[in-house]
């Protein structure tokens, strides 16, 4: 089994509530007008029967739901023609760390690894009204239905499939209460619910696992594209905002990768499409806890990405969201990965966009705020980065539209110059 495990927050009422009056102030002002979309990354994924390790000092938080299986590739489907789409359900736990915002993608709470144990699939035909229960350690200590969701099973499966197809294999996790229960090491924790098969986990210490050890990543097997939000400071004041003091990272799903010379869709309405030149670092070898003095021993090579957005569709929610920045067909990448061996200095590189030839961005990864080894020290120091996982390091200054017609070159100086043309709906 393949696929990519999506996951929404604040679908459950009892969260709505907790944060109705922090939704009005900044940075928020508006409560949610969409779904809020994050990924669970491969690193995250267990089964049951695996451990969950427990972060050393931090609070480690159960989140007993349930996953929708994708059984057919999806696109844009209505909710009433879901169950089609569905191969079945299956027990997860969304396990995190406290969050204490909703503003910025919340990778350090949520995709810590082992932090999405996933169960056996059954093929029920609804979980609109089904208890979920929580033990630990024999003893109940949560239960809530999926009636209290704000979103059920299929118009989740509708409102994602509107901006990301969806593959067979793909999970889409259904959503959590406010309220949630502490793990701790030494801790055995059961999700339980009627028709569904028990997933259950024991909770051990990270500093136990193995430092060789392999997670079984039971259903993705591409690798996780890591994406740095403002990390050249005229780009961050472009767009109104201060430099960052720690990386913003965000996750993009599979179905947004496009290749080389191909066509990137414009949605129909829009004002915003923003091209984004970036040099993409690929990790040659599993990285966990890795200095920043070692880090470039981990990179196999680099290439080349448009990290397109479409700026319109920015709720400040895990911003920059789902809809903006995983959209079908919207991250074309390559051409090809040039060994690390061939770029002297990653950090002294022209990036340039052409739009129908004409230069509109240009820049140097000289300006990045946080250096190539610093992001894999960062990113490794609470999860693993394995072979085959990229991080897109961000774009400089220059973004403007693009229109259906135009020809779009990114070009990183050594590593490659990608070739992409936008198109409209109508004519996808
Ligand atoms: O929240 C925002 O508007 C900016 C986030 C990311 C921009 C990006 O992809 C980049 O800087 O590169
Ligand atoms: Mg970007």
């Amino acid at each position: 089994m393949k696929g990519t495990v999506f996951a929404v927050a604040l679908n459950h009422r009892s969260q709505l509530d907790a944060w109705r009056d922090a939704f009005n102030q900044p940075p928020y002002n508006t409560p949610p007008k969409t779904a809020v979309w994050f990924i669970k990354p491969r690193n995250t994924l267990i089964r049951s029967g695996d451990a969950i390790p427990h972060p050393e000092g931090e609070q480690v938080l159960s989140g007993a739901t349930v996953a929708l299986i994708v059984g057919k590739t999806a696109t844009k489907i209505r909710p009433e023609e879901a169950a089609e789409y569905i191969a079945g359900y299956a027990l997860a736990n969304e396990v995190s760390l406290p969050e204490e915002s909703f503003y910025r993608p919340a990778i350090k709470a949520k995709c810590r690894d082992g932090f999405c144990p996933l169960g056996e699939m059954a093929a029920i035909n609804s979980v609109d009204n089904l208890t979920i229960t929580t033990e630990i350690n024999g003893r109940e200590v949560d239960r809530w239905n999926t009636a209290d969701l704000q979103r059920n099973a299929a118009t989740l499966l509708s409102e994602l499939s509107a901006f990301a197809t969806l593959n067979p294999g793909d999970a889409i996790l259904l959503g959590t209460p406010q309220s949630r229960v502490a793990l701790n090491p030494g801790d055995s924790v059961r999700v339980l619910a009627a028709g569904l098969p028990t997933l259950e986990n024991s909770v051990i210490n990270a500093r136990e696992l193995p430092e060789n050890r392999t997670f079984a990543w039971p259903l993705s097997t591409s690798g996780t594209l890591f994406a740095l939000g403002l990390n050249y400071a005229d780009h961050a004041s472009e767009l109104d905002f201060k430099p960052p003091t720690e990386p913003l990272v965000f996750i993009k799903a599979p179905n947004t990768f496009n290749e080389h010379n191909q066509t990137s869709v414009r949605p129909d309405n829009v004002e915003y499409m923003h091209y984004e030149a970036e040099l993409v670092v690929v990790i040659g070898k599993t990285a966990r806890n890795v200095s920043e003095a070692d880090a470039m021993d981990y990179v196999a090579g680099y290439t080349v990405c448009n990290d397109y957005a479409i700026r319109d569709y920015l709720e400040n929610y895990y911003r920059p969201n789902l809809r903006v920045k995983s959209r079908d067909g919207l991250t074309p990448i390559g051409p090809d990965i040039v060994d690390k061996s061939a770029i002297a200095d990653p950090h002294n590189l022209t990036l340039r966009t052409w739009v129908n030839g004409e230069l509109r961005q240009q820049g140097s990864t000289r300006d990045l705020i946080f250096s190539v080894p610093f992001l894999i020290a960062y990113l490794s120091e609470f999860m693993t980065l394995q072979p085959g996982d990229m991080i897109a390091t961000g774009t400089p200054k220059g973004l403007a539209d693009v229109r259906p017609g135009d020809e779009v070159v990114v070009e990183v100086e050594g590593v490659g110059r990608l070739v992409n043309r936008i198109v409209s709906e109508e004519t996808r």
